[in-house]
């Protein structure tokens, strides 16, 4: 099939690399003309396993290629939307760049058109993508879908390639049978394609994301009351997981939830509830207790020290989480600034976010090039993202490196009573 993917951002990228390498001739369209210049030389600006070895192989075989020119769209038989949603000033989602998008797609449409919609947008705004296009080209025969995508940073390619379901919303037969067709290679085992209406598939996805969300602030807080009652967080997250009902994803407390998707996607679902008169209460508490979460740490350390004036911190971990290079919202951000704002001297490190990292603190805090290196002389080392790497170091080295053994460990990578014998102050997240 002839695909054309406008916005090469994660999604459109990752989805534009593996439809072409399931045989499809692919191509994405960017408003950024730097980012077009580098992909169609096949350098990957983002970090994320498997998706270069997919651009360039595609690219060599001609079925994925790269333009800033929508018209490049106009004989797609599908079009994806995917260019970015982010938070608007109320905290609803904005959505300048999907209609900019789907205006400049009309503009090069003639007869039927199917616009996929990737992008993950309010309910309704498959219809305003609708009347927006037909504003600009009446004679449009023209199919809006919801076609919302569930992958994860770091896992983005496994995800798309097999998903857990595949989910469409449309009433219209063409664009059902069209879309059915192009994924039924990734859901060939059990897996399904949920076809429903597209105000219910965009519902959907915000839904999916802040009942993640939810799960995890609700595994904060137990992690609270752990520390308050000597509980182990670890041992009651195990315990809860083994009922099937409750399973064991997303159960990991830790440093808060960070990224481009659940922070900005529960703030819009509380922006569409509040638009339809609804105070979702869960969801604020979601929120709060993320905040919390996300400043437990320098918390624990004023407790230790006191003060944190002239301390030097050392911080494992700058990315959202392990395996992406992406700074959007990571709780690291919030860590180095509330160090920072006491007063302390701040060194990090991580394997892959450093240039993301430098892009937002600039020289207001040391870059080191390795977790010893990092932690040379510190008072105090925090753990922030659980990168493999970080999981099995020499204890005994990093202890002999710093000034002051002490461990503030935001993602549980360590066991306390190792960490107490080798002679470190360890504070964990709801852990004795
Ligand atoms: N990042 C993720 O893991 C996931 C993101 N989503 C959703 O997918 C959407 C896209 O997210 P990302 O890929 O992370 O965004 P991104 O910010 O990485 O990429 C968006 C791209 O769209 C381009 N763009 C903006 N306006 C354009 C226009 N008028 N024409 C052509 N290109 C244009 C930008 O230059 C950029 O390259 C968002 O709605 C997000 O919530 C959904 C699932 C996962
Ligand atoms: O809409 C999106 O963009 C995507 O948002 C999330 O994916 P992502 O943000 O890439 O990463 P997650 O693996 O979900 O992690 C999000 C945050 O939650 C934190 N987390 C995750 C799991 C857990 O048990 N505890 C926890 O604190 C992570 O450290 C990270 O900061 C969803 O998992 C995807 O299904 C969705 O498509």
């Amino acid at each position: 099939m002839r695909i054309a993917v406008i916005g090469t951002g994660y999604v459109g990228l990752v989805a534009g690399a593996c439809l072409a390498d399931s045989g499809n001739e692919v191509v994405c369209v960017d408003a950024d003309a730097r980012k077009v210049r580098a992909l169609a030389d096949g350098r990957v600006p983002i970090f994320e396993p498997g998706l270069e070895e997919l651009v360039r192989k595609n690219g060599a075989a001609g079925r994925l290629s790269f333009t800033s020119d929508v018209a490049a769209a106009a004989e797609a038989e599908v079009v994806f939307l995917a260019v970015g949603t982010p938070e608007g000033e109320d905290g609803s989602a904005d959505l300048a760049h999907v209609l900019e998008a789907a205006e400049g797609l009309a503009r090069v449409r003639e007869g039927y058109t199917l616009v996929a919609v990737k992008s993950t947008v309010p309910v309704g705004t498959g219809e305003r993508i609708r009347r927006v296009m037909l504003q600009v080209n009446p004679g449009l025969d023209l199919d809006v879908a919801s076609n919302p995508e569930f992958m994860k940073e770091g896992a983005a390619v496994a995800d798309f390639q097999k998903p857990d379901r595949v989910v469409i919303g449309t009433l219209s037969e063409r664009a059902r049978a069209l879309l059915g067709e192009l994924y039924a290679p990734f859901v060939r085992t059990e897996k399904p394609i949920l076809f429903m209406d597209p105000r219910s598939a965009e519902l959907t996805k915000y839904a999916a994301n802040a009942m993640l969300a939810t799960r995890i602030s609700f595994m904060n807080d137990i992690a609270l009351l752990c520390e308050r009652t000597g509980a182990d967080v670890d041992l009651v997250r195990k315990g809860m997981g083994a009922d099937a009902r409750i399973g064991y994803s997303f159960l990991f407390p830790g440093v808060g939830y960070g990224g481009s998707c659940f922070p900005k996607d529960v703030k819009a679902l509380i922006a569409t509830g509040r638009e339809g008169g609804l105070d979702l209460e869960i969801l604020k508490a979601v929120e709060r207790t993320n905040l919390r979460q996300k400043r437990a740490l320098v918390q624990k350390a004023v407790r230790h020290f006191g003060a944190l004036e002239g301390l030097l911190a050392a911080v494992w971990g700058l990315a959202f989480k392990p395996r992406t290079d992406d700074m959007r919202e990571a709780p690291a951000i919030e860590v180095m600034e509330g160090l920072l704002g006491k007063g302390a001297q701040v060194r990090c490190h991580d394997p892959v976010a450093e240039p993301a990292a430098r892009r937002w603190f600039h020289d207001r805090v040391e870059y080191a090039r390795s977790i010893y290196d990092c932690v040379e002389g510190a008072d105090a080392l925090f753990v922030v993202t659980e990168w493999n790497q970080f999981r099995k170091p020499d204890l005994r080295k990093v202890k002999r490196l710093m000034r002051h053994p002490v461990i503030f460990d935001g993602r549980n990578v360590f066991d306390p009573a190792r960490m107490r014998e080798l002679g470190f102050a360890y504070y964990a997240i709801g852990r004795p």
